[in-house]
C-alpha cells in the first residue's frame, strides 16, 4: 500500500497525461495485491466466526496480533478489550490465545472450569533444559502429588510460622544496614531484593546469600531474575516462526546456557551439602530441601519423586517468591510517599501499637488492621504477576457460548479487572480504606480481587509471600522517616519483565525515627 501511494503522488504531480496511464496501468498491477489483502481479511474474520471463537482484532498474517501488544501487556490488552469485549481471541504468532478481563468470566475459566485449564503452557522443547519447573507445568497424576506434598510440607501455615525468627532476623539485618549507610539516601528496591532472597534463601537451603549481619549484594541474588528474563525473550521468540533464527543465535543462547549452569550448580552445591550433612533432626524450623530430600528417599512415598522434581521446586519457589515480594514492598512504600495522609495513618498505628518495644515482631501483626489495608490496595493497583501465569485449555469446552479449543492459551488479565471503574470507585486512586469492613480478600475466592490467582494453579506461597511484606513493611515505617530526595518526584512508570517493577529504582531519604539502641 505505501509503495502504492508513493507511486500515486509522485507520478501525479507531474502533470503529465502518460503518468496518468502509467497510474492507472500501476493501480491495475498493484489492486490484485488490495484484492488478496481483503478476501484474507475477510476469510480470517469468518473462519473465526464459523469456529465459534470469541471476538477478536484483526489478525496479519504470521505475526497475527502480536504487533498491537507492547511491553507493557496488560495495558494494550485491556485497550483491545475495551474494543472487542471482556472474552476475546487473539493470535500470538502461532499460539491461539484467549483474554479474560471480567470478574465473572475468570470465575467461569478458574472455578467452574479449572480442571479445563489448569495446565500451563508448554514450553518449546528447546527452551525445555533451563526450565526444571517445566516438569511441573501439565496438570497431571505426577504434577497432583508433587503439589500434594509441597502443600503439606512446604506452604503450610505450620511451616510457615516455623520460617517467624529467621524473617524477624533479616528484617533486623535490613533496618541495621539502613541505619549504618554511609548516605541517608537508601535505595529501597535493592535492599527489597536483597531481604526476600535471603529469606527465600534461608527458607529453601538454610542459609542466606549474602555473609551474615549483611543486606547487601551477591552474585546469587541476580542468577534468579537473570534466568527468567532470558527465558522469557527465548520463549517470546517461539511464538514467531521467524524468529527463529534469533533463537539459534549463538551468543543468547550462550547467555542462557552460562546463566542455567550457575543455577544448577548451586543447587547441585546445596543437594550435596545437604547429603553429607544428613537430613538433620526433625525441628519445625528445617529447610525446604532437606524436608524434600527426605521424601526423595522414602520408599513408601508412594510416586517417584526425582531429584529434578526437586530442582522444579527449588526453582519455582525462587522465581515465584522472591521478586514477586519485593515488587509489593516497592510499590507499597512509592504508594505511601504518594499518599502523605495514608503513610501518617499507618506510622501512626504501627507506632502507637509498638510504642518504645524497639522494633515490630510478628506477634504485633495482628493488631495492624490498617498496615492489611494498605497491602491489599497495593496488591491490587499494583499485582506483581499482572497477567498472572498463563494456563492452556485441556479440553474443549464452551465459555460463554464461545468454544475454546484444546491447546489455547488463557491470559486472565488481573491487573484489569482490578481496576475496573465498574467494580471500583475510583479506581486508579490509592484508598486502603476501601478495604475495610468488606468481605473481599485475595484467596481466589473473590474474583474482582485476584492478585494471587485463583482456583488449582493459585499462587500456593501466598502466606509464605504475606507475611514477608507484612513484617519489612511494618518495620521500615516504625524505624524510619522517609522523603523523596529533594528536587525529585516519586516516579510511577511500570516496566514489565515477567514480573511488574518500577521502571526507575526506589531511592529515598531516610531519617530515622528513634536513635540506635
Ligand atoms: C507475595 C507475593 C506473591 C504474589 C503476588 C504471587 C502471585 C502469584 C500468581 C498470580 C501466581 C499464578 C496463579 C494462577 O495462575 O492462578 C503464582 C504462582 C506461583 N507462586 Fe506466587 N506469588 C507471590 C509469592 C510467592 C511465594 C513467596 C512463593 C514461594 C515461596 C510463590 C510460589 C509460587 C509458585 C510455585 C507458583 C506456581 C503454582 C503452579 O503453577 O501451580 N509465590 N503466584
Amino acid at each position: 500500500m505505501g509503495d502504492l501511494l508513493f507511486f500515486f503522488f509522485s507520478k501525479y504531480s507531474n502533470g503529465e497525461e502518460m503518468a496518468k496511464k502509467e497510474l492507472m496501468f500501476e493501480l491495475l498491477k498493484h489492486s490484485w495485491l488490495l484484492i488478496i489483502l481483503s478476501i484474507l481479511l475477510l476469510l480470517l474474520l469468518s473462519s473465526r466466526r464459523r469456529r465459534n471463537l470469541p471476538p477478536g482484532p484483526w489478525q496479519l498474517p504470521i505475526l497475527g496480533n502480536i504487533h498491537q501488544l507492547d511491553p507493557l501487556a496488560h495495558r494494550s490488552l485491556l485497550h483491545l478489550a475495551e474494543k472487542h469485549g471482556p472474552l476475546m481471541h487473539l493470535q500470538l504468532g502461532r499460539i491461539p490465545a484467549i483474554i479474560v478481563s471480567s470478574p465473572d468470566i475468570a470465575s467461569e475459566i478458574l472455578k467452574t472450569l479449572d480442571l479445563a485449564f489448569s495446565s500451563r503452557p508448554s514450553l518449546p522443547p528447546s527452551a525445555v533444559k533451563f526450565w526444571y519447573g517445566g516438569r511441573l507445568a501439565k496438570y497431571d497424576e505426577h504434577w497432583r502429588q508433587v503439589t500434594k506434598l509441597c502443600m503439606l510440607e512446604i506452604f503450610s501455615m505450620r511451616r510457615v510460622q516455623s520460617f517467624r525468627r529467621v524473617r524477624e532476623d533479616e528484617v533486623d539485618v535490613l533496618i541495621q544496614t539502613i541505619r549504618q549507610s554511609s548516605s541517608s539516601l537508601v535505595n529501597l528496591s535493592k535492599m527489597f531484593v536483597f531481604i526476600t532472597n535471603n529469606i527465600t534463601s534461608r527458607e529453601v537451603f538454610g542459609k542466606r546469600f549474602t555473609y551474615d549481619g549483611e543486606c547487601n549484594w551477591s552474585p546469587d541474588h541476580d542468577i534468579f531474575k537473570e534466568i527468567i528474563q532470558l527465558l522469557s525473550e527465548f520463549t517470546a521468540k517461539h511464538l514467531l516462526p521467524s524468529l527463529e533464527w534469533l533463537r539459534k543465535n549463538s551468543s543468547f543462547k550462550e547467555k542462557l546456557e552460562k546463566s542455567f549452569e550457575r543455577m544448577d550448580q548451586l543447587f547441585e552445591r546445596e543437594i550435596e551439602r545437604h547429603c553429607s550433612n544428613g537430613d538433620g533432626d526433625d525441628s519445625g524450623e528445617r529447610d525446604f530441601l532437606s524436608v524434600l530430600l527426605k521424601h526423595h528417599v522414602d520408599p513408601n512415598l508412594g510416586f517417584s519423586f526425582t531429584r529434578d522434581d526437586i530442582k522444579a521446586i527449588m526453582q519455582m519457589i525462587f522465581f515465584g517468591g522472591s521478586d514477586t515480594t519485593s515488587s509489593i514492598l516497592e510499590w507499597g512504600i512509592s504508594e505511601l510517599i504518594k499518599n502523605p495522609r495514608v503513610m501518617k495513618k499507618a506510622q501512626d498505628e504501627v507506632r502507637g501499637v509498638v510504642g518504645n518495644k524497639g522494633k515490630v515482631e510478628e506477634s504485633d501483626l495482628q493488631q495492624l488492621q490498617y498496615l492489611k489495608l494498605v497491602i491489599n490496595e497495593t496488591l491490587r493497583l499494583h499485582p506483581p504477576a499482572p497477567l498472572l501465569i498463563p494456563r492452556e485449555c485441556r479440553e474443549e469446552c464452551n465459555v460463554q457460548g464461545y468454544k475454546i479449543p484444546v491447546g489455547t492459551m488463557v491470559i486472565v488479565n488481573a491487573w484489569a479487572i482490578m481496576r475496573d471503574p465498574k467494580l471500583w470507585e475510583n479506581p486508579e486512586d490509592f484508598i486502603p480504606e476501601r478495604f475495610n469492613g468488606v468481605a473481599i480478600n485475595y484467596r481466589g475466592q473473590d474474583f474482582q480481587f485476584i492478585p494471587f490467582g485463583a482456583g488449582r494453579r493459585i499462587c500456593p506461597g501466598m502466606q509464605l509471600g504475606i507475611a514477608v511484606v507484612e513484617i519489612t513493611l511494618a518495620n521500615v515505617l516504625y524505624h524510619f522517616n522517609w522523603e523523596l530526595p529533594a528536587g525529585t518526584d516519586m516516579d510511577m512508570t511500570e516496566s514489565l519483565a515477567v514480573i511488574l517493577h518500577k521502571k526507575s529504582p526506589l531511592i529515598l531519604k531516610a531519617t530515622p525515627r528513634i536513635a540506635l539502641g
